[in-house]
């Protein structure tokens, strides 16, 4: 048995207890030295960003452009990263180019295929419906997209990108993706260095499904290779991006120095010491600087969260686990005396980051986020509670049983409330109502993120005793074998998606801010639970995009 078994000395010593072999946190102190009492922006280039966002802004509004001119702008201003400055501009812009360019779904202009691509992409971007019949005139007297397209690797380029946004029953975009996709694999070989880096990128993370802050740190060394690129544009992005940055380091290094003075993760030595990666997480649900205090509850949830689920996973004896889901349903601080220490520690904590919350909220007056949050807590851990059950009677659910509780120990229902709760004003009661009654893009998010966790977790998961994943629920239940069980993952994370896309053009009642909330938590699963778990395992790509985005400032 595992060292860390034995670890607290009121814990029963002979029971047996699943320990995970997780690797080490990757960052040991290295955040505490941003760590900062002011959370001030960094003034030093402030006036500079003024002003050049008001250049931006005088450009966004000129009327003499073409539309399609203005929306390759907006496209530029969005991939950079700077288009939460210019939120009501492009709103405007693009309702007007909807209004007197779409009828009845119909883009009424026409263009080349790469034109009409971004436009169709740019206007279903901000919630606006537009029908994919663009593309038909693409297609040949076959019915097929014509070979001639081949050449056009800009065209081919921007069709991809546009067919992530489908919804369900659009047999055109399916037609377009696999076309493009097959395609733009076979000539990426003949293309320059920087259109066949492009393409590379593309093809292994599109945009929809990338995170903003990571596109806008590849997007800024693109725009600039580009010999057409807006110089006002660029340095807006460059020192904005450097700006924000230096905003994520002071709040990465306070959540850290938080950590250690919890010392909660030297306290629990079985669970995984992830605090940089919450904060990444977290970051990247809303990376602008008005949910810096947002972002700080956010990590904190995760945390715990991340902790809970090491001790329902690994830890915990199913008893102890139902004292601590007992415990967590009361959510009281009474309920300490009833757990083990160990799990003491985690109970008190959790409720002292409650209060943390609590105490915030009131300030706003928006206590009534709270009931909804700990409704949300209580579900998961419930959830935790009935998968260690499964686990400790050896009990194999059918996929009807596992789905509903799986969807819920994804975290991705909690976490899409927890992401409201800092979002201020606009996430109104109504809201509350519609996000904690799992709508489509919550159930589409955790379904992503759930099937993609099983894809990659699931032979390092097994290796110590792990409630049974879909993958082993599906083979037994369909007497089939494990490719067949990926390829149904896989066409669940496919149709979880056009769920995603379909919920975010239809929502009019819910603001596209809190929907891209969602779509982050989404995003988060497809980057870094894409070939292996890199939350758990975040030695390689987690801590390359964390130094690119919150250590290394872009080069101005
Ligand atoms: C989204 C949330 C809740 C984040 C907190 C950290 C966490 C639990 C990650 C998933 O771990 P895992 O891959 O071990 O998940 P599971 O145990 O569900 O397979």
């Amino acid at each position: 048995m595992p060292a860390v078994a034995n670890f607290d000395p009121n814990s029963k010593l002979d029971l047996p207890r699943n320990v995970a072999d997780y690797p080490p946190n990757v960052w040991g102190d290295f955040f505490l030295q941003y760590a900062s009492e002011s959370m001030e922006l960094d003034q030093s280039n402030a006036a500079e960003i003024d002003s050049l966002k008001n250049e931006v802004r005088n450009m966004l509004a000129t009327n003499n452009e073409k539309p399609f001119d203005k929306v390759k702008f907006i496209d530029s201003i969005c991939r950079l990263g700077v288009g939460y400055h210019f939120e009501h501009e492009i709103d405007q812009v693009l309702q007007l180019i909807h209004k007197t360019y779409v009828v009845n779904g119909e883009i009424i202009l026409d263009d080349n295929l790469h034109s009409l691509a971004v436009l169709f992409r740019v206007l279903r971007q901000r919630g606006l419906y537009v029908s994919p019949d663009v593309f038909k005139k693409f297609k040949d007297d076959q019915g097929i997209f014509s070979k001639t397209l081949i050449a056009d690797v800009e065209g081919m380029l921007s069709l991809y990108e546009a067919s992530h946004m489908m919804i369900h029953g659009e047999e055109i975009l399916e037609e377009a993706l696999a076309f493009t996709s097959t395609h733009l694999k076979s000539i990426s070989t003949q293309l320059s260095h920087f259109l066949a880096t492009q393409v590379k990128h593309s093809l292994t993370q599109s945009l929809r499904k990338n995170l903003p802050r990571l596109e806008a740190r590849r997007y800024i060394s693109v725009y600039e290779q580009d010999a057409s690129h807006n110089v006002i544009l660029l340095r807006l992005a460059k020192l904005d991006f450097n700006m924000l940055q230096s905003l994520h380091q002071k709040e990465f290094g306070n959540i850290c120095k938080w950590s250690k003075e919890l010392g909660i993760t030297k306290k629990l030595p079985y669970a995984r010491d992830r605090i940089v990666e919450c904060c990444f997480w977290s970051m990247s649900v809303y990376f602008e600087p008005q949910y810096s205090q947002a972002r700080k509850m956010m990590s904190k949830v995760i945390a715990h969260l991340s902790f809970i689920d090491d001790t329902y996973d690994s830890y915990g004896t199913v008893d102890e686990l139902e004292l601590f889901t007992k415990a967590v349903e009361r959510w009281d601080i009474s309920c300490l005396d009833d757990l083990p220490n160990y799990m003491k520690l985690l109970y008190k904590s959790l409720l002292n980051v409650y209060e943390e919350i609590k105490e915030e909220t009131i300030k706003e007056g928006r206590e009534y986020t709270l009931s909804y949050f700990v409704k949300d807590f209580k579900t998961i851990v419930q959830a935790y509670m009935t998968e260690a059950r499964w686990l400790d009677k050896n009990h194999v659910p059918t996929i009807e049983e596992y789905m509903p509780i799986s969807k819920i120990t994804s975290g991705y229902p909690v976490l899409s409330t927890t992401s409201f709760v800092g979002m201020g004003s606009i996430a109104t009661e109504d809201i509350f109502n519609w996000v904690t009654n799992m709508p489509k893009i919550v159930n589409g998010a955790a379904l992503v993120c759930r099937l993609n966790d099983e894809i990659v977790s699931n032979e390092f998961e097994q290796q110590r005793g792990h409630v049974s994943s879909f993958l082993e629920c599906y083979m037994i239940q369909y007497d089939t074998n494990r490719e067949a069980a990926i390829q149904e993952c896989e066409k669940g994370i496919d149709n979880a998606w056009k769920d995603i896309n379909e919920d975010y053009l239809r929502q009019t009642k819910v603001p596209l801010p809190l929907l891209t909330s969602v779509i982050n938590l989404a995003r988060f699963i497809e980057v870094y639970y894409k070939d292996k778990d890199h939350y758990t395992h975040s030695e390689g790509l987690m801590k390359t995009h964390i130094k690119a985005l919150i250590v290394d400032p872009v080069p101005v």
